[in-house]
C-alpha cells in the first residue's frame, strides 16, 4: 500500500524518531500522522455510534467504582476490516517496521483503540506495562482534536521513572505522535474540558510474557 516514493519521503521523519527513542527513550512529533490521514479518522469516529465507545477497564480490574476513580475515557479497538482503520494501522506497520530496521526492537505486532475522552474525563497517571509482565513494549498516542487550546485542558503529563516533576506536557492537537517506552514513562491525562478524541496503541514483541493485559480486550 505504501510505495518506494512513499519510503523515501518518509525516510527523515522514522530517522528522528529512531534518534529520539534511543537518546531519551520517547518521542513527540507534530506532524506524526498524515493530516489527510487524520482527518479520515475524525470522520470515521464520527460514523460510529455513541455505543460502540465502551468504558475502559484498568487490567482485569472488574471493580467499577475504582475503574472511574482512574479512567473516564470511553474506548473502541481499531479493525483492518474498515478502510479508513485500515490505512491507520498499516501507517503503523510501516513504522513498526522502519523501526525494527534502525534499532531491532523486534517489534511484532501492534494493537490500538479510538479513545474519547468527555468533557471531565481524565487518565490518572498510570505506566502502561509492568517489566518482565507484559508484551507491550511502545506505546502510541496520536491525537485528532483540531485547534485545541491551553485552557482546554486534556493534556498529556509524561513522568520521569522516578519522581514526580513532568517531563512532558503535551497538547492533544491533530496529528501529534507520542511514543514511548511502555515500561518507562509514568504518564497522565489531565481533565479534558472539551471532547478529546486519540488512538492510544502498543507494539508488542512476540513472547509469552503478556498475560496482563490493559484494558482487556
Ligand atoms: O491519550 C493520551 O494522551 C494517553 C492515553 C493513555 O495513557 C492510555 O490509553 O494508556
Ligand atoms: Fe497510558
Amino acid at each position: 500500500m505504501f510505495g518506494h516514493t512513499f519510503m523515501n519521503q518518509h525516510t527523515a521523519f522514522f530517522d528522528t524518531l529512531a534518534d529520539e527513542l534511543v537518546d531519551r527513550g520517547y518521542a513527540i512529533l507534530h506532524q506524526g500522522v498524515p493530516a489527510e490521514l487524520c482527518c479520515q479518522l475524525r470522520s470515521r469516529i464520527q460514523e460510529l455510534d455513541d455505543e460502540d465507545f465502551k468504558r475502559a477497564g484498568i487490567g482485569r480490574e472488574q471493580d467499577h467504582q475504582i475503574n472511574t476513580q482512574i479512567r473516564r475515557d470511553q474506548i473502541r479497538w481499531l479493525s483492518q476490516n474498515n478502510p479508513t482503520e485500515n490505512t491507520y494501522l498499516n501507517w503503523m506497520d510501516t513504522l513498526r517496521s522502519a523501526l525494527n530496521q534502525r534499532l531491532f526492537m523486534g517489534l511484532f505486532d501492534y494493537e490500538a483503540h479510538f479513545a474519547h475522552y468527555p468533557v471531565g474525563a481524565f487518565y490518572k497517571r498510570h505506566v502502561d506495562a509492568f517489566k518482565g509482565r507484559t508484551n507491550r513494549v511502545l506505546t502510541t498516542v496520536v491525537y485528532l482534536n483540531k485547534d485545541w487550546q491551553k485552557d482546554e485542558g486534556g493534556e498529556l503529563i509524561l513522568y520521569p521513572e522516578t519522581g514526580d516533576t513532568p517531563i512532558e506536557c503535551v497538547l492533544p492537537e491533530s496529528g501529534t505522535l507520542v511514543c514511548f517506552l511502555s515500561d518507562r514513562f509514568p504518564h497522565e491525562v489531565l481533565t479534558a474540558y472539551r471532547d478529546r478524541y486519540s488512538i492510544a496503541g502498543w507494539y508488542r514483541v512476540n513472547n509469552t510474557l503478556g498475560d496482563q493485559i490493559d484494558p482487556p480486550r
